[in-house]
């Protein structure tokens, strides 16, 4: 299939690269043409695990091309238009901008007659076919095919290879049978693929994610009771995750779930409600979010005191989760903003995310090249994304490199008991002082 991808971020990318890799040709379009020049050059302009080695092999087999021009790749690429990489119209609160659509404020005519008369959809789904209007009734009913997979929050290109349900909305049968070959692929081993109409797929894919931000703030809230109660949210959630109606996932207390999805899609949900529907569940699930991005930051205030103005403090993690450099509505955004408010010197490390965090922080924070590094001399170490080379430090090591040995520990990486052992003051999430 000859396939024209929109966007070239961390969703467009991906997916352009994946559908390269099953044996279509797919040109990638972006307005930014320093992002296409890198991509010609083969450098990726972010980190997702895997994507640079499949984005070089498929460029060097002649399946992947990048553009900035979309008529020229449309007409190349002969008219299937998938939009993966940017979602138009969702803005403040998530609340669709009405009016915008698709991106096609900057198509030609002919892009536009193009777009309508093939497929437009969303990659990995967030509000895909009509996304900007979802509140008016007017969305095309031809050929708009939404596509909205989902799998467990995993890497890149391996989670969209591998999703466990593809889901396919639309009104136009020869559409939807167009996308359903461009994904059978990726379903090989026996995952379905579901084809409903649009807003049920749309709306699967909102109420998919609004369930796992639930799960969080739940697990989130407890844990404070937990603390309160004087319980181990550890042994708690072991527990409820063995029961098979609840299950393990998602319920890993934290410092909050940040990313361009999670956040996002309850507010859009929120927004669709309007003034007809309240959502107060949703509602309640963001609040306690915006609450737990911000305990860990209590908790240091309240450890130092005054003195936390010209103390330095070690930052683990920057990115949302583990394994990208992503940094939207990450927790370490609210984190390192409220120390440097404060008057603390901040020093930061993350496997993949310090250029993210160069281009939010310039000079104000500080940078190392290894966990260690950026704890030598340092008043407290602060844990904000479950790195898993964070998992098990050298704890003698650490302790002799700190001024002071304070660890705030924003994922519950470490056993209380194992911290105490070594010396450490030592707070998590749902735990009490270790
Ligand atoms: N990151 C994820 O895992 C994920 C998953 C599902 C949905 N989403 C949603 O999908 C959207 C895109 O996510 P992302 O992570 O790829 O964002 P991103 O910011 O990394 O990428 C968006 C890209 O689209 C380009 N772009 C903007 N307007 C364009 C236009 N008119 N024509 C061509 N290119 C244009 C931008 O230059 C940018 O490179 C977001 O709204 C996000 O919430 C993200
Ligand atoms: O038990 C948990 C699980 C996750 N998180 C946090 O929640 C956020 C989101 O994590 P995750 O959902 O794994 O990452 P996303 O990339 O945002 O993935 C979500 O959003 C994608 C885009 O819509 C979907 O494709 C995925 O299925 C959906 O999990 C991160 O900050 C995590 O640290 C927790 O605090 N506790």
């Amino acid at each position: 299939m000859n396939i024209a991808m929109l966007g070239t971020g961390y969703v467009g990318l991906v997916a352009g690269s994946c559908f390269a890799e099953t044996g279509n040709d797919v040109v990638c379009v972006d307005i930014d043409e320093a992002k296409i020049e890198q991509l010609r050059q083969g450098r990726v302009p972010f980190y997702e695990l895997g994507l640079e080695e499949l984005i070089q092999r498929n460029t060097r087999e002649g399946r992947l091309a990048f553009s900035t021009d979309l008529a020229e790749a449309v007409r190349r690429r002969g008219g299937h238009l998938h939009r993966g990489g940017y979602a138009p119209g969702v803005g403040g609160r998530g609340r669709p901008e009405p009016g915008v659509r698709g991106g096609g404020g900057h198509r030609t005519g002919d892009e536009r007659r193009q777009d309508r008369g093939d497929q437009e959809h969303g990659a990995r789904g967030h509000g895909g076919a009509g996304q900007g209007d979802h509140r008016s009734r007017d969305r095309p009913s031809g050929g708009g095919g939404v596509e909205s997979r989902v799998s467990e929050g995993g890497d890149g290109g391996e989670d969209f290879m591998k999703p466990d349900r593809v889901v396919l909305g639309g009104e136009d049968a020869g559409s939807l049978e167009r996308l359903k070959n461009l994904y059978e692929p990726l379903v090989h081993r026996g995952n379905p693929i579901i084809v409903t109409d649009s807003r049920s797929a749309e709306m699967s894919k909102y109420a998919s994610n609004a369930i796992l931000a639930t799960k969080i703030s739940f697990i989130n809230e407890t844990a404070r009771l937990c603390e309160k109660e004087g319980a181990d949210i550890e042994q708690v959630r072991r527990i409820m995750g063995l029961d098979h109606r609840i299950g393990p996932h998602f319920i890993f207390p934290g410092i909050g779930f940040g990313g361009s999805c999670l956040p996002k899609d309850i507010r859009a949900m929120i927004a669709m409600g309007g003034d007809e529907l309240e959502m107060p569940l949703l509602e309640a699930v963001d609040r306690v979010n915006e609450t737990q991005k911000g305990l860990l930051l209590e908790r240091v205030k309240t450890h130092f005191g005054e003195a936390l103005a010209g103390s330095t403090l070690a930052v683990w993690g920057l990115s949302f989760k583990a394994r990208t450099d992503d940094m939207r509505e990450a927790p370490a955004i609210r984190v390192i903003d409220g120390l440097l408010r404060a008057g603390a010197r901040v020093r930061a490390f993350d496997p993949e995310a310090t250029k993210q965090a160069r281009q939010r922080y310039g000079d104000r924070i500080e940078y190392g090249v290894n966990n260690y590094e950026v704890a030598a001399g340092a008043d407290a170490v602060l844990i904000l994304t479950e790195w898993n080379e964070f998992r098990s430090p050298d704890f003698a090591r650490l302790k002799e490199l700190l001024h002071q040995p304070v660890v705030f520990d924003g994922r519950n990486l470490y056993d209380p008991a194992v911290m105490r052992q070594h010396g450490f003051i030592y707070y998590s999430i749902g735990r009490g002082r270790g």
